[in-house]
């Protein structure tokens, strides 16, 4: 698989049909310094937020420029400088079953001016998107979405979900374990040095997951926020066991409290925990401290333990929600790229309108759990699982946290021999629920 993303050429057909409507197709240099602050501006714009000060821009410039960059310009505008669809792209990985990752085509910034909206600008780039990765060997994509209703049509699925969790601290009392281990404060900026390092030592364990880059770590810090009074409200804590290990990170803020000053707000915006001791001992910290009333933790696992460490589970109010969407594109390497839970043997008609993840698949699983996937001919073998599905769902059953059952029961993949939605997800399930802490 070539790594050459950034530099491999922009997809033909798209490029055709952008210029039938008078657009042009463009690789914007990120070393060229007013073509890439032009497209960063318009990624800005394209999601509603403020424009970047100088500050911010020369963070973006340097933090960003190693992804592939592409615009959409209309040089009959004024401004042709500045284009009117965006979209960046890397190959990242994402962590799947078995403690390992496989490539992916990690799309961000699909932006289109709204001058210029609905007129395909944005399938282009989608597509355009797709058949780079899929000419470059990368089994899958993956995105985050503004929107869930608008990536299924070009294959995608969410394959985790995560969860706004909300607990009334006022009746949720601790009844988990007492780790032994010691809590400090410590400075953002020894937070954002310590972060990824132990971050990385856990994300193998979640399927979903993905590895972040350093702006996004600066961000998530508080050191690359416009609103510099609420990055000075945040707090960082780190846990070390009792051989003086760290283990464990949370960075939190505490807000409102201003018609009664014991009910303020705390809210989580980071929390690693390397063991459970860790995890056990951050949250009993955040649950406990003074003068709160509500803890509120974002991009969480819908499958948090911390349910079952408190006195009263109707303390939480619990939102979940689609967020890692995933888009096979090569069924071979990605199925292969993961580890079962199970043997079987399992036939897989799959269905994708753009082509790429469309046959006929014969997945065998050994006793060890290694998948190897053969095109099939006819008919599946007597004795194989069957089912016929599109990408989306193969996408979304994908990390083993989308029951196939649930599919079936939602008339969204045909069991082709009864008793086969049983089979693949005694082979397919996650020991660890699938999840995703971070938006890209
Ligand atoms: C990975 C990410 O970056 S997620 C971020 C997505 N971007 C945003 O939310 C920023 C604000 N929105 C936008 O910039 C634009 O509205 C976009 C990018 C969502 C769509 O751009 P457009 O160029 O207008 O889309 P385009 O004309 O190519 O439409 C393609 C298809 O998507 C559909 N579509 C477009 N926008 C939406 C939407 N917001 N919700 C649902 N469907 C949509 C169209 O109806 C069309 O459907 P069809 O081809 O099946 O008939």
């Amino acid at each position: 698989m070539s790594t050459d993303f950034r530099t491999a050429p922009l997809d033909a057909t798209s490029a055709e049909r952008l210029a039938a409507a008078g657009l042009r197709y463009a690789l914007v240099d990120t070393a060229d310094r007013d073509a890439f602050s032009a497209w960063l501006q318009a990624d800005m714009r394209g999601f509603h937020v403020a424009r970047l000060n100088d500050e911010l821009l020369e963070k973006n410039l340097e933090g960003l420029a190693y992804r592939r960059t592409t615009g959409v310009f209309d040089d009959a505008l004024i401004d042709p400088v500045t284009p009117v669809g965006t979209v960046n792209s890397w190959i990242g990985e994402v962590t799947v079953p078995g403690s390992r990752t496989v490539p992916g085509w990690a799309i961000s910034s699909v932006t289109v001016a709204p001058t210029h909206r609905r007129k395909g600008v944005a399938r282009n780039l989608l597509e355009g998107e797709l058949r780079t990765a899929s000419a470059l060997g990368v089994p899958l994509a993956m995105l985050t979405v503004s929107e869930s209703s608008i990536y299924g049509r070009y294959g995608f699925a969410t394959a985790a979900m995560a969860a706004e969790w909300r607990i009334d601290t006022k009746r949720a009392k601790w009844t988990g374990p007492t780790p032994g281990g010691r809590l400090q404060f410590i400075p953002q900026e020894e937070f954002r040095a310590l972060v990824p390092g132990l971050f990385d030592r856990v994300r193998l364990s979640v399927p979903g997951e993905v590895p972040l880059w350093d702006l996004r770590w600066d961000q998530i810090a508080g050191l690359a926020w416009e609103d510099k009074g609420s990055a000075a409200k945040l707090r960082a804590v780190r846990y070390d066991d009792e051989k003086g290990k760290l283990q464990g990170l949370a960075l939190y803020l505490v807000k409102g409290g201003d018609d009664d000053f014991t009910k303020h707000t705390l809210e989580v915006h980071h929390l690693t925990a390397a063991t459970p001791d860790a995890y056990a001992a951050l949250w009993r910290f955040l649950l406990e401290v003074d003068l709160v009333s509500e803890v509120k933790a974002y991009l969480r696992s819908v499958d948090e333990p911390v349910r079952w460490m408190i006195s009263d589970m109707r303390a939480i109010r619990f939102t979940p929600s689609d967020h890692q969407y995933l888009r096979i594109l090569d069924v071979k390497g990605a199925l292969e790229a993961r580890s079962y839970a199970s043997s079987a043997m399992i036939a897989l008609v799959v269905t994708d309108e753009l082509g790429f993840a469309q046959g006929r698949f014969l997945l065998e699983i050994d006793g060890k759990g290694v998948g190897e996937v053969r095109p099939m001919q006819s008919v599946a073998p007597r004795g194989s699982a069957a089912l016929a599905l599109t990408v989306n769902e193969l996408s979304a059953i994908y990390l083993g946290g989308v029951p196939v059952a649930t599919l079936v029961g939602a008339g969204r993949i045909k069991e082709l021999r009864s008793g086969s939605a049983a089979v693949v997800d005694g082979a397919f399930r996650s020991p660890r629920t699938p999840s995703l802490s971070s938006w890209y």
